[in-house]
């Protein structure tokens, strides 16, 4: 990683995911406040007591772990080996991304290796497989025969956003556990906590800001925090919108009522200065009307036909349509509503 990319970017979690800490540069917060025990990860109450049950027992299933990113499910997975394993979980964790560009095989290989190697007085060791949705259905087969032949020594933790993407046979090896975005107590409480253990002072709005802009990802909102803490005062409301890139749920909304009220130019304008001047993407847009719909002082039925026109947006958009386009035919299409 360059010195330029240690910076946390809130807009880029993948880059940020990698956390490092470059000499003289101030360590990475998702990764210096990511928790080491069960009982410090927050929200995920359902998740948490029945991890916590099987390292009583030290009897581990094979897991995997299906949600959003940013939510936890590495930082689960890594709690467990270091509960089970202690100060060894190092060498009893092998952290693998089923997307390593080197290919299957050499996941394959690294799996194989791990769990053929000499153990040092446990009965298994675990293989967290990060991105495990990533693999086709046939890499998916080898997996399984792998989970397979090394059942007697090794437990899989497989780690995906939509569990969807995995095979049958796969899925039913595995206790599954559902990843949710995390509420908005959560991640305010995780933000108080970082901020207090920094010394950094946030505003009331800032925190509400922060928990707005990560929308339940932590690592969004942890992002959020140390990139708005660079800048020297205290972290407020409209530090954090400007450095998370994201719109006032105000402007969002502004911007639709003008549209529905016939002002096209002044929705089209609203939109521009949001894509320009803001650097939202057109899926951040998106996500933020999509989440902000219900809570505009609109009429039922007006909400009901931007839902419907959103769906169709996202979906246009993700197969590859201009982004600028569709989000202002939407608002032409809002606007031209009787
Ligand atoms: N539930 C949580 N409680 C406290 N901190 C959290 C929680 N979830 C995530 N974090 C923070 O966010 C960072 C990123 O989380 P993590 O790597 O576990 O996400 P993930 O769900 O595995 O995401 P991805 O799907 O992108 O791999 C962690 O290092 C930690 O600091």
């Amino acid at each position: 990683m360059s010195e330029d990319e240690s910076e946390p970017s809130p807009g880029d979690a993948e880059s940020t995911g990698q956390a490092e800490s470059v000499a003289g540069r101030t360590e990475v917060w998702i990764e210096k406040y990511r928790p080491e025990t069960l009982d410090e990860i927050k929200g995920h109450e359902n998740i948490v007591p029945r991890l916590v049950s099987y390292v009583e027992q030290n009897d581990l299933p094979n897991l995997m772990f299906s949600g959003p990113a940013g939510t936890g499910k590495t930082t689960a997975a890594q709690a467990v080996a270091r509960e089970l394993y202690g100060e060894d979980w190092r060498e009893n964790f092998l952290e693998l991304n089923a997307s390593d560009e080197r290919g299957i095989d050499v996941v394959r290989d690294r799996i194989k290796n791990f769990a053929r190697s000499s153990f040092g007085g446990y009965n298994y060791r675990i293989i967290f497989l990060d991105e495990a949705d990533a693999l086709t259905s046939d890499a998916q087969s080898a997996l399984r025969r792998t989970m397979e032949q090394f059942s007697h020594n090794t437990r899989f933790i497989l780690s995906c956003n939509y569990s969807s993407q995995i095979i049958d046979p796969i899925q039913s090896r595995c206790a599954v556990f559902r990843f949710t975005e995390l509420s908005d107590d959560a991640v305010e409480a995780q933000v108080r906590e970082i901020a207090d253990a920094e010394g950094i002072e946030v505003t009331d709005d800032g925190v509400d800001a922060l928990v707005y802009a990560a929308a339940g990802d932590m690592r969004k909102a942890i992002n959020g925090l140390q990139a708005a803490a660079v800048m020297g005062d205290a972290v407020d409301e409209e530090g954090v919108f400007a450095i998370t890139a994201t719109a006032r749920p105000e402007e969002v909304e502004e911007m639709v009522e003008k549209a529905i009220a016939g002002d096209f130019t002044a929705a089209r304008a609203t939109l521009d200065s949001l894509l320009t001047d803001r650097g939202l993407a057109g899926g951040d847009v998106i996500d933020q009307l999509h989440r902000s719909a219900w809570e505009f002082d609109l009429e039922e039925l007006a909400t009901v036909r931007l839902l419907e026109r959103l769906g169709e947006v996202d979906y246009r958009i993700t197969e590859g349509a201009n982004e600028r386009l569709q989000l202002e035919a939407m608002l032409a299409s809002l606007a031209l509503e009787e």
